[in-house]
Parts: C-alpha cells; sequence; structure tokens
C-alpha cells in the first residue's frame, strides 16, 4: 500500500490525513459482555503523546486492541495514518500494524528463548518498511536502542527470563521502537516498577518517540502519570453502562 497516494475528497477526510490516529463515531462491544462503549471524537497527530486511564475493567486494553486492529468497532471508523485501518480485512490490518505500529505490552510478551538483542530486532524481521528505516541494519539498530534505554551489555545475549522485570520492559520498549514506527501503544508497563524506575523508563520511552517523531497512546491506571503527557482521556466518559 503507498501511504503517499491516497486521495482525499472531503475536508474530513484532509484533517484526518494528517493525523497519526483518529476515531470517529465508533462503537464497540465485546460479545456476551454488556458494557459498551462509545467514542464520538479522538485525534492524535504525529509526535502527541495521549494518556488514557480509568479504573480496573473500564476498557483501556479493549481500546489499545482495537487501536491495534486486533479487533474491530461494531460502528464507526478508526483511521490508521489516513487510511481506514478498522475496514481492512485481518491480513491487512496485521501488515498494517508490523508496519507502523510498535507495541509494549502488559506483560511484555517477550520471546523467552530468544536473546535480548534477537528480541529486539524481531519486527524487522516481520516488516520491510521497519528494516528499510534502520538502512538493513538491525543489529546495530537494536545495540543503539538497548544501549539508549540503559539494557546493561553482558545481558544482551542471555535469554530474556534471565533479566530483572525492569531490564525485561526496556528491552520490550526497544522492540516497540525499532524502525520508528509513526505509533507506540503502550498498555500499563510501568505497572511492576517502584517510582524511581517508572519515571526513569518514562523519561526513556518519550525521549526516543519524541527523536523518532512517534506518536504514543500509553495506559495506565495511574492518574499521577499523566502530567508528562499532552492529551489526557478517561475511559469511563466513554463506557456505556447498561441501566
Ligand atoms: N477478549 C474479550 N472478550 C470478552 N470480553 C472482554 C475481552 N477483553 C476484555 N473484555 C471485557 O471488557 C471489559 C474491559 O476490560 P479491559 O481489560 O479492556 O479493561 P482495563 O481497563 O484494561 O482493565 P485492567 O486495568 O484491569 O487491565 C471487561 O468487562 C472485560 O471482561
Amino acid at each position: 500500500m503507498n501511504w503517499t497516494t491516497a486521495t482525499m475528497t472531503t475536508p474530513d477526510d484532509a484533517r484526518t490525513a494528517s493525523a497519526v490516529l483518529t476515531i470517529n463515531n465508533m462503537h464497540f462491544q465485546w460479545p456476551r459482555n454488556a458494557t459498551a462503549w462509545h467514542i464520538p471524537d479522538l485525534q492524535l497527530r504525529a509526535g502527541e503523546h495521549g494518556f488514557l486511564h480509568g479504573a480496573s475493567g473500564s476498557g483501556k486494553s479493549t481500546l489499545l486492541a482495537l487501536l491495534a486492529g486486533l479487533t474491530v468497532p461494531q460502528s464507526g471508523k478508526i483511521t490508521l495514518l489516513g487510511q481506514h485501518f478498522s475496514s481492512r480485512s485481518r491480513r491487512q490490518r496485521d501488515r498494517l500494524r508490523a508496519d507502523h505500529i510498535g507495541i509494549i505490552f502488559q506483560q511484555f510478551n517477550l520471546v523467552p528463548y530468544l536473546p535480548a538483542i534477537d528480541n529486539v530486532q524481531l519486527p524487522g524481521h516481520f516488516s520491510r518498511r521497519r528494516r528499510e528505516r534502520v538502512h538493513d541494519a538491525l543489529y546495530d539498530a537494536a545495540r543503539h536502542l538497548l544501549q539508549t534505554l540503559a539494557v546493561p551489555e553482558s545481558l544482551w545475549r542471555s535469554p530474556v527470563t534471565a533479566l530483572s522485570v525492569g531490564q525485561q520492559q526496556r528491552v520490550a520498549a526497544a522492540r516497540a521502537l525499532l524502525g520508528a514506527p509513526e505509533l507506540i501503544l503502550a498498555d500499563e508497563p510501568t505497572s511492576a516498577l517502584d517510582t524511581d524506575n517508572r519515571d526513569r523508563f518514562l523519561e526513556l520511552l518519550m525521549d526516543q518517540a519524541r527523536q523518532a517523531n512517534s506518536t504514543i497512546v500509553f495506559v495506565s491506571h495511574d492518574p499521577a502519570l499523566g502530567r508528562r503527557f499532552s492529551q489526557h482521556h478517561d475511559m469511563q466518559q466513554w463506557q456505556e453502562v447498561p441501566a
């Protein structure tokens, strides 16, 4: 797919195209679950950092699953880089995700039998675009990110399971950042850390995202983290609880 030749027809399309991510009038409900969500309008531009908070069960991970194209809404529209993401086939969404989205999962989802340095290179094996963005020098890009994110070099070749939680989390962040994807989705990645390590991790993540001009959607139940972000959204405002 060629992102540069998308045809613009209406002012709405043009507004959407200048954004990395938009949601318009989206309704979503899991099967056999009474809670539903309605998001009338949400937009994040290149380099913007959004903070999504809300109590347990308010739908934070659900929204990230929608933004990652792992599931699709019943109605309305999610647009990624000017493309109507949520109307694409599963295969097309998988491709768009691999090329344009870096995900930091709550449980990191690292491949346990692979060393840290190999885990970081994985997105480059699944996406030619991300490989090209590091000029095919995957190993060098992974080294650079691990260095920047302060993972000790002596651990790069160890299986990730031998690393501390904080170190695994920084490996997961390096993997998400490889090849400078336009969008980073982070699902409560700091929940297992003490305050100092949490703050340090956030600083490193946001510095790297700024350098790549990546947009971030960061999810947390802890509103105290919000002060670092330019946009704030409370999940509860979009929740439709049945009467
Ligand atoms: N795959 C799924 N299938 C059906 N229901 C789901 C699924 N995933 C989540 N839910 C339901 O959606 C609601 C919101 O869950 P979600 O995990 O998105 O909340 P959350 O805000 O991320 O919670 P937490 O902070 O505890 O991780 C819950 O009622 C949950 O049971």
